[in-house]
């Protein structure tokens, strides 16, 4: 409609990039571990794809978890998060070794930002330990570890969502 203000997705609503290299990543995923060890142990991974997919094969390498499962939640098209889908929820057989609670059982997931992906899980998962390697604020309280607070207003750009290109000179203008 004429005057109104158009829809901004998450990532406009986000004024502030913070990109994140492989390196940084793996860094971050092994100091989360670090902190897991004291936590665990931990009789499965479940890994909430398709983000936390990444870091639950470095945090499992590390603790040596070798049952990694996942539930499948798709709710961003890119920057903009619409209703949840659970497109695979998790097997019966990670359900059992969790006790039907998900007692000794580890989620992990790239970052939380509004919350409504880890509160989901959690649900579903009432006893296990949530872990992720990024938390905004709003998704924060619902996390049990994580290693990076960053600011609401962040748009994480992840190293499998990006590549290398040119950056203007500073003097031209560049941020
Ligand atoms: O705390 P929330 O506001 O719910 O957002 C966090 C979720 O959003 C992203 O997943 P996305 O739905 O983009 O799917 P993807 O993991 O397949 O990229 C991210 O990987 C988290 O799972
Ligand atoms: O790549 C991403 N970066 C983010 O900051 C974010 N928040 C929700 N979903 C996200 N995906
Ligand atoms: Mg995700």
């Amino acid at each position: 409609m004429a005057g109104e203000a158009p829809e901004l997705s998450a990532q406009e609503r986000a004024g502030r990039p913070f990109p994140v290299s492989w390196d940084q990543f793996h860094r971050d995923c092994r100091a989360l571990t670090w902190r897991l060890n004291e936590v665990g142990p931990f009789h499965a991974v479940i890994a909430i794809t398709r983000g936390g997919l990444v870091p639950a094969a470095i945090v499992a390498r590390e603790l040596g978890v070798r049952v990694i499962d996942t539930v499948c939640i798709a709710s961003y098209d890119h920057d903009k998060q619409g209703e949840l889908q659970v497109l695979k929820g998790i097997s019966e057989q990670a359900m059992k070794l969790g006790g039907g609670t998900g007692k000794g059982l580890l989620i992990v997931d790239d970052l939380v930002d509004t919350g409504k992906t880890g509160k989901l899980v959690r649900e579903m998962l009432p006893d296990a330990h949530f872990a992720t390697v990024y938390a905004k604020p709003k998704g924060r309280p619902l996390v049990d570890t994580f290693i990076t607070e960053v600011s609401q207003d962040t748009w994480i750009f992840f190293p499998w969502d990006t590549a290398l290109s040119y950056h203007p000179p500073l003097r031209d203008g560049a941020a």
